[in-house]
């Protein structure tokens, strides 16, 4: 496939309502999307990073320019998605960056071909359960009220983010108001050491599916000695940044089920390689989320939709963060999302909402 041109086009996301996590609150989003011209398509990815190096080491502006100066004048004349990924692997790291340079090119290349992303990757089902994540919130009954709401918009799984000093009790708080059979997990985002490990403990009294992430992300032999001490089951996300980091991490048993988000791993290619080990030693995936707008949401789900993904993901409705989204919004419908049957992502963005959103844009032609 012949490239043309690309385009970087920044743009500014209002969030509905604040996000708060461990590592800090979000209350717009401050998006990196990538577009590949081709004679006869054009396809999009979006960059996941966020605005500051907080949740991992990249971030938007860093993106941007690993594309700008090295990872685009890497791409060959004539490439399609794996040539992509083989060109961009002698740079270290950037994964977020490349990851939306591959799902561009793959785009593109699917929607030429007529090809769905679903159909590529291996989807087993037309639509997917959606989980919800709740941010961290000033109160006890702010937080209720918030999982109240997610729920009786059919949320058929409830992630609550945690750090020290908001954790035993907002989940006793949930368990106590919603009872015993609502799947609910908890995402610590690094916040704990293993010092923590007996108060952790004192959240198996809860029946949670999983803690996501409680210790650093290089902490893989540290998260193995915590599995042994916890009954929770431990899932790690921003530890897991390729398949042999999956590898590692199954093997030293630092993990029994794994937050797949392709934007931390390089792509959808790489998501898939771990989905498919994952499978192989038995353990469970499930597709994670970084407010991402219809663009990377709608990848996501047909990413959620591979037989592996076993877990409800963070695979929210676009009305979750956006009230405007880019693309026609991604509604939840009995607690499900409808995987795109398009050609590529299966979406577009609608050119008004994107042109009043955009902040810069870019073309870099070849
Ligand atoms: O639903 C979503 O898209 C967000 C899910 C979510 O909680 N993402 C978290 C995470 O740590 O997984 C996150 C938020 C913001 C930035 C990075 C990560």
């Amino acid at each position: 496939m012949k490239i043309t041109g690309i385009e970087m086009r920044r743009i500014a996301m209002p969030l509905v309502a604040p996000f708060r996590t461990s590592f800090g609150t979000e209350t717009a989003r401050d998006v990196l999307l990538v577009r590949v011209v081709t004679p006869d398509s054009e396809g999009w990815g979006e960059c996941a990073a966020m605005s500051e190096p907080l949740y991992s080491s990249e971030y938007a502006d860093g993106a941007a320019e690993a594309l700008r100066r090295f990872l685009i004048p890497a791409l060959p004349a004539r490439v399609d998605a794996f040539g992509t990924g083989r060109a961009l692997a002698p740079f270290k790291g950037h994964r977020m960056a490349k990851a939306a340079l591959e799902t561009a090119v793959l785009d593109a290349q699917l929607r030429s071909s007529g090809q769905s992303f679903a159909s590529f990757l291996g989807a087993a089902a037309e639509r997917v359960p959606c989980g919800v994540s709740v941010g961290i919130m000033d109160s006890i009954p702010e937080l209720l009220d918030a999982v109240e709401g997610y729920l009786s918009e059919g949320y058929v799984r409830i992630k609550l983010k945690i750090q020290p000093g908001w954790d035993l009790a907002p989940v006793r708080a949930v368990r106590e108001r919603f009872g015993p059979d609502v799947p609910l997990q908890v995402d610590a985002n690094a916040a704990y050491t293993l010092t923590d490990a007996p108060h952790l403990a004192k959240l198996d009294a809860f029946d949670l599916l999983l803690i996501e992430q409680p210790l650093a992300n290089d902490d893989m032999v540290q998260h193995a000695a915590l599995a042994r001490r916890i009954t929770t089951p431990v899932c790690l996300d921003e530890s897991i940044e390729s398949a042999e980091h999956a590898a590692a991490a199954i093997t030293l048993g630092a993990c029994s089920i794994i937050n797949v988000k392709p934007a931390r791993v390089g792509g959808y290619l790489e998501a898939r390689r771990i989905h498919d080990l994952a499978r192989a030693h038995g353990v469970a995936v499930w597709c994670g989320g970084m407010l991402e707008t219809g663009i990377g949401r709608a990848a996501n789900v047909a990413l959620a939709a591979l037989p592996g993904f076993t877990l409800p993901g963070d695979t929210s409705a676009s009305r979750r963060y956006f009230a405007t989204d880019i693309t026609p919004p991604f509604e939840l419908r009995d607690g499900h999302l409808n995987v795109p049957a398009g050609p590529g992502i299966g979406v577009d963005p609608v050119q008004d909402i994107l042109d009043e959103v955009t902040t810069s844009t870019e073309w870099i032609t070849r």
